[in-house]
Order: C-alpha cells, then sequence, then structure tokens
C-alpha cells in the first residue's frame, strides 16, 4: 500500500488539533480535521471528515499520557484511513529560538534543541515534546517534522528584536521573538491571493484566538509582532495577561508575597479575559453576559488590540489594511466592531452589514483601511511544510 497521507499535529496548551491530508502534485489536500482536548476529564477525540463526525472519550489513562491518547487516536482513525499509509508527520512547534529558521525533520539533535526551548515556552513546548516521543514509540520509523512558530518573524529588524535591558542578555536570547508565525504564513498567503495589491502594501493581521497576537506586515514579510520573548505578551488573551509593567512582578515577587509557581499559573491561567471578568475565559459567554464585569474584560480586550495595531503602524511607517483571524477574529462581529472604532482617526470605516456576516471584506468601498476576515488554517502550512522538505511539493 502506498504512503499517500500525512498527519499534521497541532499542540496548544490544552488541546491537540489534528489534520489528515492527502499527498497530490499540487499540495496537501485535507481530508480530514480533529482535536483531542485535554480540557475535558478524561479527554475528548472529535474528528470530522467531510460531513462525517465521530466524538470518543478517550480511555482514562490518556488524559495523563500522550502515547495513550496518540494510540487510541491512530487506533480510531483505523477505521477511516489505514495508519499505514501515513507517510510523516508534522507538527507544530511553537518555540524555535534562533537555531531554527525553517521547518526540519525531528532527528535526536533537533528534539534536543526543541527541549532546551522549552523554558521559554511552558504552555506549548512540553506538550510537542509529548506528541514527538510518543511517537517515536508507537510508530518508530515514521518520520517527523517540526514547523516553527517563531521562523515567520526571523525577518523583523533587530531594533524591533531588543529590549532595552543590558546587551550581554540580548545575547543570551532574551529578545523577542514572535509567534503564531503559521497562522501569519496562511493568512498573508490567503490576502496575496484574494487582494494581492493589499498584500503588497503595510498590513496588520489580528490572529485572535485564545492565544492572541498581531503581527505587522510589509509586503508580505513581517516587521513586528505584538508577542516578543514569551506567549504572555502583548494583548490580553483567553487566560494570559499581556503585556504587563514588569514592576508589577517585581511587586509580586518581592518580599516573598507570592511564590514564582503561582505567579506563573496566574499569568498564565488565570488573568487575561478570564481575570478580568471573573466569569469565563471564553469570549462567546461573556459577549452573552449582562454583568459589567464581562463588558470591561471585552473593553479591555478591544481597547489593547486596537493600541497594538496604533503601535504596529508606526512599525510599517502607516496602515494599508487589518485582516482579523482566528476564533475571535472570524466569527465575533462585535469584538471586530469594538477595535475598528477605535481605528476610525486611521481611515478605517467599517461596513456595519458585512462585519455583521463575517464577510470577507467588512470596510466601507470609501474607507482609507481596508479591513477583512480571513480563516487561518495552521495545519495547512505545517502539512505543507513537510511536504516541502519530503520533496513531495
Ligand atoms: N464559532 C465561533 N463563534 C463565536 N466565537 C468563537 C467561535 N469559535 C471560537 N470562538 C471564540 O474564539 C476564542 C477561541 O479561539 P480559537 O482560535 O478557537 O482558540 P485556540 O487558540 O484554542 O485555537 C474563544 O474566545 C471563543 O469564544
Ligand atoms: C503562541 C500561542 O500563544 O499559541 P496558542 O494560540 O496556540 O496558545
Ligand atoms: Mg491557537
Amino acid at each position: 500500500m502506498s504512503a499517500d497521507l500525512l498527519l499534521t499535529l497541532n499542540a496548544g496548551s490544552s488541546t491537540v488539533k489534528i489534520g489528515l491530508f492527502g499527498i497530490a502534485p499540487e499540495g496537501p489536500q485535507r481530508v480530514a480535521r480533529g482535536v483531542i482536548d485535554f480540557r475535558k476529564d478524561p479527554a475528548r477525540l472529535r474528528m470530522q471528515e467531510g460531513p462525517g463526525l465521530f466524538e470518543a472519550e478517550l480511555p482514562p489513562e490518556a488524559s495523563q499520557d500522550m502515547q495513550a491518547a496518540l494510540a487510541e487516536t491512530f487506533r480510531r482513525l483505523a477505521g477511516h484511513a489505514d495508519p499505514e499509509r501515513i507517510a510523516a508527520i508534522g507538527h507544530r512547534v511553537v518555540h524555535g529560538g534562533d537555531g531554527f529558521a525553517g521547518p526540519v525533520r525531528i532527528d535526536d539533535a533537533a528534539l534536543e534543541a526543541i527541549e532546551e526551548l522549552t523554558a521559554l515556552a511552558p504552555l506549548h513546548q512540553p506538550q510537542s515534546l509529548r506528541l514527538i516521543r510518543a511517537i517515536r514509540a508507537l510508530r518508530p520509523g515514521l518520520a517527523q517534522f517540526a514547523s516553527f512558530d517563531t521562523a515567520f518573524h526571523r525577518t523583523n529588524p533587530e531594533l524591533v528584536r531588543r529590549f532595552a535591558i543590558p546587551r550581554a542578555l540580548h545575547a543570551e536570547g532574551v529578545k523577542r521573538y514572535g509567534f503564531h508565525g503559521l497562522s501569519y504564513k496562511f493568512v498573508s498567503g490567503e490576502l496575496a491571493r484574494r487582494a494581492p495589491e493589499v498584500a503588497r502594501g503595510r498590513v496588520v493581521i489580528a490572529h485572535l484566538g485564545s492565544g492572541a497576537s498581531l503581527c505587522g506586515l510589509r509586503n508580505g514579510v513581517s516587521q513586528d509582532s505584538s508577542m516578543g520573548f514569551s506567549t504572555l505578551d502583548g494583548i490580553p488573551m483567553a487566560t494570559r495577561c499581556g503585556a504587563l509593567d514588569p514592576g508589577v512582578l517585581l511587586h509580586l515577587l518581592g518580599a516573598g508575597r507570592r511564590p514564582l509557581g503561582e505567579l506563573e499559573d496566574m499569568l498564565y491561567h488565570r488573568s487575561g479575559l478570564l481575570g478580568v471578568s471573573g466569569l469565563s475565559a471564553d469570549s462567546r459567554e461573556l459577549l452573552e453576559s449582562d454583568r459589567p464585569e464581562a463588558w470591561e474584560a471585552i473593553d479591555l480586550f478591544a481597547f489593547r488590540t486596537a493600541g497594538e495595531i496604533g503601535r504596529l503602524t508606526i512599525t510599517l511607517g502607516g496602515l494599508d489594511a487589518v485582516v482579523f483571524t482566528a476564533g475571535i477574529g472570524e466569527n465575533q462581529p462585535v469584538m471586530r466592531q469594538a477595535i475598528c472604532e477605535r481605528l476610525g482617526w486611521l481611515g478605517l470605516e467599517l461596513d456595519a452589514a458585512a462585519n455583521a456576516q463575517n464577510a470577507e471584506r467588512i470596510t466601507t468601498s470609501s474607507s482609507r483601511v481596508a479591513a477583512f476576515v480571513i480563516p487561518t488554517d495552521e495545519e495547512q502550512v505545517i502539512a505543507a511544510e513537510t511536504l516541502a522538505i519530503l520533496g513531495m511539493q
């Protein structure tokens, strides 16, 4: 039987998104998508293949044991596609540091280098490492590849990458990296296909999901991003704080007020929309709420996002278009409106009806700055990068 399929694994902090692609001369063709959700106990597997859908509770040990979760996933997939047909696995790895400028085949040296970056992405990197090791154990012969979130931002100028701290730290790697690069690569590619003249200009892409960041691009090339050294930086997120005065950390750590672990948990898991609202990390629930705290969280998210668009406009020397993507960016007209209303002075004029319908273009024809809604697909980029290394595309 020929190996004509490719599996992609996109490890988030609490879910693993699965993509199954056919290998075709014109590029990867998606045949199924799924998610392993570790927020549920026991963890759940959901797969969608065309119109068909199956949802399964994973065995209790899968919540703690990635190998058990993947073994069950492969077993369930077998009903749809013989696992022997899988030619390779492509992973999203959030942090590639300065070492990884593009996708790589994962050998022992690459695995070690990915592991060394764990401290820089404590929420994401360990999950990717668990996946890679579980597959090595389950299917030792299967080729594995890594696509990095940071690689897309390697084009950022040195000035953008530097913090105003002693230069020896910069040399040690304490610098701004930027994340969500696979999403930005996909969305900027789509913009170039749909509106090529706009894509050649100064564009801000707002990736607003559970994790959220923005990227400023000139002619499709990343110039700056709201996330810097870690995935905590930039705008507030579902449960992460976004940029914070470092004096707050000194205050909380000082005099042994808060242990480091508690602080880390607060900044990664108990802040952002959840922290400000005290109600939920899910923007849908907040937008349905009549509690003032819910709207305070929404207003703060919109205010900080618009502020970041302002900062990126300075980096880019002007602004031609804003593109909204990911869960909130693609599906929430109210949030987009709250952000866009703050951008009127830049010449952005929202088309309310188009915005309400999540249309592709949501600004009026006379708007000086255009705004678009373009769904992202990180797995498609992982699949394409994997095929490119395999020399199959
Ligand atoms: N279909 C939808 N309609 C409205 N809001 C959505 C929808 N899908 C996701 N969201 C919102 O997007 C956020 C999660 O973004 P998503 O990109 O799905 O997250 P993740 O980073 O986990 O992939 C949540 O705040 C959620 O409320
Ligand atoms: C980089 C990052 O924050 O990723 P995610 O949105 O998957 O949490
Ligand atoms: Mg995400």
